[in-house]
């Protein structure tokens, strides 16, 4: 007889409530990894490496780690596996696929992905501040679990000859790239969060903002894939003069709050209003802003930053979302679609919670007439240009005392020959884009065009 644990997003030994649980059943284990319904290929990427680490890490306590590409051949697998052994129980901790109703009475899911447990919030929050204050308040958050007591009993001496290929990427120079930009796993990411307190944290407050700094943790794919428990980090950082760290992991929470009602939040706007809304779009501009070439400094660098490395600043995503969506006037699914194939930490409840906040069509949005300025934000949070130089090879020459985000769009003969016109005209396409807004808030039903999504 064997407990079945099903993982999906919780690649780790520490504070594993399924693994956890059945580790104290006293039965051998066997650990099927599903796939994921809704996976970007550079998530995919590192899902692959971050499987392989944690096969390794089971081997270390004889259990097999198992993984299964499609969730619709589930009971096809537990045939497979009870040829072998009974299942006599399945654990998860949440899944994104149903189980068949013949499974659901051996089946107990535990929560692992949060702080908060989301049943102990019996009202829906729209605004940040009274949930964020309203939980902590109110609800508890979960301690992390103790370390589970291995005991040889739980060995399956078994060999699988099925069920045991892990996913494979095509081989590709982009991943090659990667590869040099990230440490990947449970280990990497315990190292990542003690380099963030012992060296960042205390200037995190100030620090967060400046792109070109590398303030913030990075602990954002590694919170993916759950490679590490946000309970551990909030329950050693939860203090006074850890506040806006914290209410980051806040946010978190509260796009997780949202998505549980909305999980068609990918594509479906919170505020109806917003549902038929979007004009014809110009594919020219969108492949602009994909490639890093719309001529505005500091939202190329930022484009090809993510292209390289699969992750972006927080700031950063704010000033290319905004772009896309309030002067290209691009549908904001077309950019969390792009988002979601390219980021490492492509996450299914916060990337569209994130681009509907930018859009103005989510729930405590930014007001539709906030609309990032590039150059201004680059001057203030990139003021010598040391994020651009980096991404942007045209600017090697480009001399330093020099602002490279205004004196380039006011002054074109400084623009380097190899470097492209801005695309559209930053002041004419924001006014275009508040007059468009403003009639939508106007209006009652918004009858528009359909958008033309991808
Ligand atoms: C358009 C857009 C798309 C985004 N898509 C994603 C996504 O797919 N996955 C993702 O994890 N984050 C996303 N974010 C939120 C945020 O940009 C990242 O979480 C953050 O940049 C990760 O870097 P970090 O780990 O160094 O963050 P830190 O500043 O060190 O924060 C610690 C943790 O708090 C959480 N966090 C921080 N900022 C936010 C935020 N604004 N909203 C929600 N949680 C936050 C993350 O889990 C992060 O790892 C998006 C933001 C925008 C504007």
């Amino acid at each position: 007889m064997a407990t079945l644990v099903l993982l999906q997003r919780d690649l780790r030994q520490f504070d594993n409530p399924a693994l956890y649980n059945a580790v104290r059943r006293r039965k051998p284990i066997i650990v099927v990894h599903v796939m994921e319904k809704r996976l970007g290929s550079t998530s995919k990427w590192w899902l692959c490496k971050s499987l392989r680490l944690f096969r390794q890490q089971l081997e270390e306590w004889s259990i097999p780690l198992l993984h299964l590409d499609d969730s619709a051949n589930f009971s096809d697998m537990i045939d497979y596996l009870n040829d072998h052994i009974e299942i006599e129980q399945i654990y998860s901790n949440g899944l994104d696929f149903e189980l068949p109703d013949n499974f659901v009475e051996i089946h107990e899911s535990f929560l692992a992905n949060l702080i908060f447990i989301p049943e102990d919030m019996t009202k829906e929050f729209k605004i940040f501040t009274p949930f964020w204050k309203s939980i902590r308040k109110n609800c508890s958050p979960v301690k992390p679990l103790p370390n589970p007591d291995w005991c040889k009993k739980n060995h399956v001496n078994i060999e699988f000859d099925e069920y045991n290929e892990l996913p494979m990427m095509m081989a590709d120079d982009r991943w090659n790239q990667m590869e040099s930009y990230w440490e990947i796993g449970e280990k990497a990411a315990q190292k990542r969060l003690e380099l963030f307190v012992k060296t960042k944290l205390s200037d995190y407050d100030h620090g967060r903002d400046f792109f070109h700094k590398d303030g913030t943790s990075k602990l954002s794919p590694h919170l993916r894939f759950g490679e590490i428990s946000v309970r551990q980090i909030y329950e050693k950082l939860n203090n006074k003069s850890n506040e806006r760290f914290c209410s980051e992991l806040g946010w978190r929470e509260f796009a997780y709050h949202v998505y549980r009602n909305h999980g068609d939040m990918a594509k479906i706007p919170l505020n109806p209003k917003y549902c038929d809304f979007w004009p014809e779009y110009n594919d020219d501009h969108l492949n602009a802003w994909r490639n890093g070439q719309t001529g505005y400094p500091v939202i190329d660098a930022a484009m090809r930053d993510l292209s390289t490395t699969g992750w972006m600043h927080n700031r950063l995503r704010m000033l290319v979302a905004s772009f896309l969506v309030k002067n290209l006037l691009i549908p904001w699914q077309i950019g969390e679609e792009w988002f979601y194939d390219h980021l490492v930490d492509a996450d299914p409840a916060v990337n569209p919670f994130s681009w509907q906040w930018v859009a103005g069509c989510g729930t405590d949005s930014v007001p539709y007439f906030r609309i990032f300025n590039p150059m201004l934000q680059g001057e203030k949070f990139d003021p010598q240009g040391i994020y651009v130089r980096k991404w942007l090879p045209e600017f090697a020459d480009f001399p330093m005392k020099r602002n490279i985000h205004q004196d380039i769009i006011k002054q074109p003969n400084l623009r380097p020959e190899n470097y492209p016109q801005p695309i559209i005209d930053f002041k004419s396409s924001r006014e275009r884009t508040l007059s468009t807004y403003k009639a939508i808030v106007a209006a009652k039903v918004i009858q528009l065009k359909k958008p033309r999504l991808p």
